[in-house]
């Protein structure tokens, strides 16, 4: 059985949806909810495929299986199985057909419950039937179609199970109205049940592993391109998502702005207080910028060191003054001391702000950057705790009170 193990490891990880469920573990198949929504939508996409497949075999076991009856059944209740077989088949082909259009929705999961449903009723009507004439009639479709529901349409544990319970009752339901002899009727039941509970462990440890694999890929994901100390995004990270952001700002004709942060006297500052301390403030400093990255476009990203970027979509010169003036503001107001720096009594940072706007087509992150940390190392040569902005390429320093 899958058990709940610590995941040691994690604790190593910083806090974030993923690695927070692991370490609660999931022994109920269940997420919190925002995740669960996740992987819901996660294990609709990645068994779209194999529901395709299984819908297929089915459909044509399915009528493999009529076309045995027709030739082997000669009896009047011929007649009712095949009206059974050919409702049944037609509901698939409609089911099928309506899976194979919606992919990605609500629907996905109602027709397949429908079309492992209908396999399941139509085969307990069929075999019911069939036991009427020849008992010695095989029962073992109806647990082809259970396991089909565990492992081959893509279901969690929860609705396959139902499904099969469903089967179950139906099939007693058909026998004892075709008046089936009790005690095989009990055999039969028991060796479905059995088949039933081995389907239901087995659903169990792949839903499991499943959920496992899907918690594993999204952390390792948000740890590639976050930074571990700070929580925001990494240079890496900052690199690929960078063109896609400024591709949209060349077609919505919106300007960008990057504002380069970096702490002043950062060196002294871990001198005189040790590297925890340090860390500490970089910590609030990644806070600080998150709160101001919060639209879906804006970036908080630090670079390295004691070197942050906030890319601001939509942000022309002024907003980008505006804004850079309230995270260098909002730092000092802190209030953090630093007894070893030379521009205040607390811990402040340099900020240089580059623009782009939407005739600078041909400018790389390279260029911006480099525009940004030109700015950024005027802003620190005039005396530090400032902002120095340029309007395309224009640079011009923009004086701070402390
Ligand atoms: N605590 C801590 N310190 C770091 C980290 N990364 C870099 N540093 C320190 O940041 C300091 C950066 O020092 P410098 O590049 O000399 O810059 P500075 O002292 O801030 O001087 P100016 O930028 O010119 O104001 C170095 O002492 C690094 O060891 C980190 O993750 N944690």
């Amino acid at each position: 059985m899958v058990g709940n193990r610590p995941q040691t490891w994690l604790d190593d990880v910083r806090a974030n949806p993923y690695a927070e469920q692991l370490a609660q573990g999931f022994t109920r198949l269940r997420f919190a909810a925002p995740l669960e929504e996740q992987y819901r939508a996660y294990q609709l996409e990645h068994s779209f495929d194999l529901k395709r497949i299984s819908l297929l075999a089915a459909i044509l076991i399915w009528m493999a299986q009529t076309l045995l009856d027709l030739r082997l059944v000669d009896s009047p209740e011929r007649d009712a199985m095949l009206v059974v077989r050919v409702a049944v088949s037609a509901l698939l082909l409609v089911c099928g057909g309506l899976i194979l259009c919606s992919r990605r929705t609500n629907l996905l999961v109602p027709l397949t419950l429908a079309c492992i449903l209908a396999l399941g009723i139509g085969s307990a009507a069929v075999v019911a039937l069939a036991h009427r004439i020849d008992p010695a009639y095989p029962e073992e479709g109806l647990l082809l179609v259970c396991m089909a529901g565990f492992f081959l349409a893509g279901l969690r544990l929860s609705e396959a199970l139902a499904c099969s319970v469903v089967v179950l009752v139906t099939y007693i339901g058909f026998e004892l109205l075709f008046g089936a002899a009790v005690v095989r009727l009990l055999y039969v039941l028991l060796y479905l049940l059995f088949g039933i509970l081995i389907g239901a462990v087995g659903c169990y440890q792949l839903e499991y592993k499943s959920r496992e694999h899907f918690l594993s890929r999204r952390l390792l994901k948000v740890m590639a391109d976050c930074d571990s100390l700070t929580g925001l995004h990494n240079r890496r990270s900052f690199r690929r998502q960078f063109d896609r952001v400024w591709r949209q700002g060349l077609r919505e004709g919106q300007p960008l702005a990057m504002l380069l942060c970096d702490v002043d006297h950062f060196k002294a500052y871990n001198d005189c207080y040790g590297h925890q301390a340090g860390d500490d403030v970089l910590q609030r400093i990644g806070r600080l910028l998150e709160e101001r990255a919060r639209r879906p476009l804006d970036m908080a990203v630090r670079m390295g060191g004691e070197e942050f970027a906030l890319l601001l979509y939509g942000s022309d010169a002024d907003d980008a003054r505006e804004a850079a003036e309230q995270v260098r503001g909002s730092l000092e107001r802190l209030g953090i001391e630093h007894a070893q720096s030379s521009t205040a009594p607390v811990v402040t940072m340099s900020i240089g702000v580059a623009c782009l706007n939407s005739n600078d087509t041909n400018v790389s992150l390279k260029e911006l950057y480099a525009r940004a940390d030109q700015l950024l190392y005027e802003a620190k040569n005039s005396g530090r705790n400032r902002i120095a902005v340029s309007a395309c390429g224009q640079p011009m320093l923009t004086e701070t009170t402390i």
